[in-house]
């Protein structure tokens, strides 16, 4: 099977996004050209350490690098304060210099806190993103959305910091536990939502075989979903207006995450599962879409294993939930904003969303209906 790169186009900061199988043996001699010195620091985590770190590390190696490495606690709890202080205090205790280019291995939380420390980090240094899951391959890894977590919400310190290249090894997602590739799973079902029915319309029908592994299947949703998402940075790279339309079930989800304490009970991609279905259902309550179409994607995401509601042990409290929501990145002048959708493949954006309708379908489904 051949890799593909698809482009990230933002000027003189444009980068790669080199996808298939086989290409972490090859990070050397694909890395090269944006290395500005010999010495590479790899920030990954205890997770993907034991697993891939060897091979990244003789690969840059036999291209003439000189890799160090700095191994991150696993999970969504690492993107904080104390661990952002923690790999700062790791990084420039390697006396890292200017020319040392950083190198995330490893999912969304691994990117995320390097990619922040890598644009605060002697004022900024280069970073590469080689993504190790599916959420992080069809999404955080690129936009150069980078940061952590705090008590006021999600990704709520941070900074816009593209990496030079991203790598996307889709054979790395052999290893991935289910659950994992399911959460990411939710993030590629999004790009069909947003603008591509005929997309959603394939997820229909291909979807469990690329959640079960098949490999030609994975390597075609990473490169549309790369595809989809390189357009919409490219066009608009500070979500001043159309790249707030990735954030399609995130308010919700960002939310659900709050009140779960960012824990395992809930992972992010099952937080944006829920909240699609969520914005969907808004959609239809307010008479904007069908409501066969929120069907249709509660179908879909019951049929290969994901949430599509609230059920569960867990009281939800509509108010604290809400609450959650005005501290969204997206609000203006006080008035939260949603992403909504007209149909499959109709998303688009609202600042009309009134109060008590959002308080009637966090009801609903809180009940579990
Ligand atoms: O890249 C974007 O833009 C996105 O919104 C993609 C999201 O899927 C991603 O989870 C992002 O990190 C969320 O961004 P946030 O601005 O809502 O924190």
């Amino acid at each position: 099977m051949s890799s593909e790169t698809v482009t990230v186009d933002l000027g003189d900061r444009t980068y790669p996004i080199h996808i298939g199988p086989g290409l972490l043996d090859r990070a050397g001699e694909l890395i090269l050209p944006v290395m500005s010195g010999n010495r590479v620091l790899i920030v990954t985590d205890d997770q993907v350490a034991p697993l891939y770190l060897e091979r990244l590390e003789r690969s840059l190696a036999a291209a003439g690098a000189m890799p160090m490495h700095t191994v991150m606690p696993a999970g969504e709890k690492t993107k904080d304060f104390p661990h952002l202080e923690a790999l700062l205090d790791a990084m420039l205790s390697t006396r890292v210099e200017r020319g040392t280019l950083i190198v995330a291995l490893g999912g969304g939380v691994v990117g995320d806190l390097t990619g922040f420390a890598a644009s605060i980090l002697l004022r900024g240094v280069d970073f590469v993103q080689i993504p190790t899951t599916l959420l992080a391959q069809v999404d955080s890894s690129v936009g150069g959305k980078t940061g952590i977590n705090t008590r006021h919400g999600k990704n709520l310190v941070g900074a816009f910091h593209q990496p030079r290249l991203v790598l996307a090894d889709t054979a790395l997602l052999d290893t991935l536990p289910r659950r994992q590739v399911l959460a990411g799973y939710a993030e590629v079902v999004k790009y069909g939502i947003i603008d591509d029915p005929d997309f959603f319309t394939w997820l229909e029908a291909n979807g469990a075989a690329l959640i079960a592994g098949d490999a030609e299947a994975r390597r075609h949703a990473v490169a549309t979903s790369c595809r989809a998402k390189a357009r919409i940075v490219a066009a608009d790279e500070r979500e001043g207006g159309v790249r707030a339309l990735l954030n399609l079930g995130h308010t919700f989800g960002h939310a659900l995450e709050a009140e779960t304490g960012f824990s395992d009970e809930l992972l992010h991609g099952e937080g944006v599962a829920i909240g699609m279905v969520m914005a969907l259902r808004l959609s239809a309550m307010l008479g904007l879409s069908p409501q066969a179409d929120a069907e249709r994607l509660v179908r879909h995401l019951d049929s290969v294993g994901l949430p599509s509601g609230l059920a569960g042990p867990r009281l939800w409290d509509v108010a604290r939930l809400i609450g959650h929501m005005r501290g969204d990145k997206k609000v203006k002048d006080g008035a939260m904003t949603f992403v909504l959708a007209r149909s499959i493949g109709g998303g688009f954006l609202s600042r009309d969303v009134p109060e008590d309708t959002l308080a009637t379908l966090l009801a609903e489904m809180a009940a579990g209906r």
